[in-house]
C-alpha cells in the first residue's frame, strides 16, 4: 500500500487516509511505513515485543502490540496538543516485532536486549509496544548502554520493584528492581506515577524508597492536578536522558479494562495524556507501552487509549529530533 512521500529527503509519512480507507490493508502503527520501506533505518522505530511469559495473573499481553497497531488506524498526522506533525518532523517507522522465545524467559530477555540494541545503534529512538512489563528491563539495558544510567518515569498502578515471584527474577513485577541492581538507572530521578492498590506489605514501599523512587499516587494526581504534577516531574528530571515506561494499567479499568492486573481507582486517559504533554521538553530517549491484553478489552477502549499514548510519546521524540537537527 502506498505511503505519502512528500519530496526527496523528507520523511515518508503514513498512508493517506483520504485516498485509501483507513481500515484497509495490514496494520502498522499509525499507518506508518514499515522500516524496510524507508531504507531500514528510522529516527523513531516503533517495535513490538509479543511476550507475556512474565505475567503473574491474566495472560494475553503478547497480543498487545498488534491490538495497538489496529487501534492506531484512526490517528491523524497533526497533533494539535503539541502543535506538531510528528511524522513530518522525523522519520517514524514500524520496525515490526521482535521474535522472542515464549518458553524461556532468560532467553527472551537476551533476545530483546540484543534486538533493541541493534535498533538503537542505527540512531533510532524506540517506542516499544509490549508485551508484559518484563520487557522494560532488557530495553533499559540497551538504552543505558547508549546513554548511561537514565532517569525513569514509570506510569503504573504497581511498583514493579518487587524482588522475585516463585523464585523467578525476571517477571513483570520485578523489572525496576533488577534495573536498579544493575546500576542502569539514574537514582536521582526515578518516579512512579499512578501507583495505587494493595501491596504485599509496608516493606514494599520502604524497599522502593531506598532505591530512590518518588511516588505520585493516583490520588495525588486527582488532588493536585496534572499541571502541578507535570511541573514537579519536570523539575526532578531536568535535562537528564529520560526513559518513560507506561503500563496501561495506570489507567482506571473503566478506561483500560484490557489488561492483566487491573486495579480500581486509576488515572483517566485524559490525565495521562496531559501529564505527558507537560513533559514535552524533557530529553526523551526512548519509551515503552506495555500490558495491553486485548482479550479483556471492549470496543478497543484499551488499545485506543494505548495508541494515543504512544502517539503522544512519538510526537515528543519527533519534535526533539527536529529541534536537534535545526540547532
Ligand atoms: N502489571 C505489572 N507490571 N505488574 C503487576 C504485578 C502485580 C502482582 O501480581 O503482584
Ligand atoms: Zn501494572
Ligand atoms: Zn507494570
Amino acid at each position: 500500500m502506498s505511503t505519502s512521500r512528500p519530496s526527496p529527503g523528507q520523511p515518508v509519512g503514513p498512508v493517506d487516509s483520504s485516498r485509501i480507507p483507513r481500515y484497509a490493508g495490514p496494520a502498522t502503527f499509525a499507518r506508518l511505513p514499515r522500516i524496510d520501506q524507508v531504507g531500514g533505518a528510522a529516527d523513531v522505530a516503533v517495535v513490538g515485543v509479543p511476550f507475556d511469559t512474565g505475567v503473574s495473573y491474566r495472560p494475553g499481553a503478547r497480543f498487545g502490540g498488534n491490538a495497538i497497531r489496529e487501534a492506531s488506524r484512526l490517528l491523524r498526522p497533526y497533533n494539535p496538543a503539541q502543535d506538531a506533525s510528528p511524522f513530518a518532523l522525523a522519520q517514524v517507522a514500524d520496525a515490526g516485532d521482535i521474535a522472542v522465545n515464549p518458553f524461556d524467559i532468560n532467553e527472551a530477555v537476551e533476545t530483546i536486549e540484543e534486538a533493541t540494541g541493534e535498533l538503537l545503534s542505527t540512531g533510532a529512538r524506540l517506542m516499544t509496544l509490549g508485551g508484559d512489563h518484563t520487557i522494560a528491563l532488557p530495553v533499559l539495558r540497551s538504552v543505558a548502554r547508549k546513554h548511561g544510567p537514565v532517569a525513569l518515569l514509570h506510569f503504573d498502578a504497581h511498583l514493579d520493584t518487587w524482588d522475585t515471584y516463585f523464585g523467578a527474577e525476571y517477571t513483570h513485577g520485578t523489572p525496576f528492581r533488577r534495573a536498579f541492581e544493575e546500576g542502569i538507572l539514574d537514582t536521582s530521578a526515578l518516579s512512579h506515577v499512578g501507583t495505587r492498590g494493595p501491596l504485599y506489605g509496608k516493606q514494599d514501599l520502604d524497599d522502593d524508597a531506598k532505591m530512590g523512587f518518588g511516588i505520585v499516587t493516583s490520588a495525588d494526581v486527582m488532588r493536585r492536578g496534572v499541571d502541578e504534577v507535570a511541573d514537579q516531574l519536570r523539575q526532578r528530571i531536568g535535562d537528564r536522558p529520560l526513559y518513560i515506561s507506561i503500563d496501561i494499567d495506570v489507567l482506571d479499568p473503566a478506561h483500560a479494562p484490557g489488561t492483566g492486573t487491573p486495579e480500581a481507582g486509576g488515572l483517566t486517559s485524559r490525565e495521562l495524556l496531559e501529564i505527558l504533554r507537560g513533559l514535552a521538553d524533557c530529553h526523551l530517549v526512548s519509551a515503552d507501552l506495555v500490558e495491553v491484553a486485548p482479550a479483556y478489552d471492549h470496543a478497543e477502549m484499551t488499545s485506543v487509549a494505548a495508541s494515543h499514548t504512544a502517539y503522544e510519546l512519538t510526537t515528543i521524540m519527533s519534535r526533539q529530533i527536529a529541534a536537534a537537527r535545526e540547532s
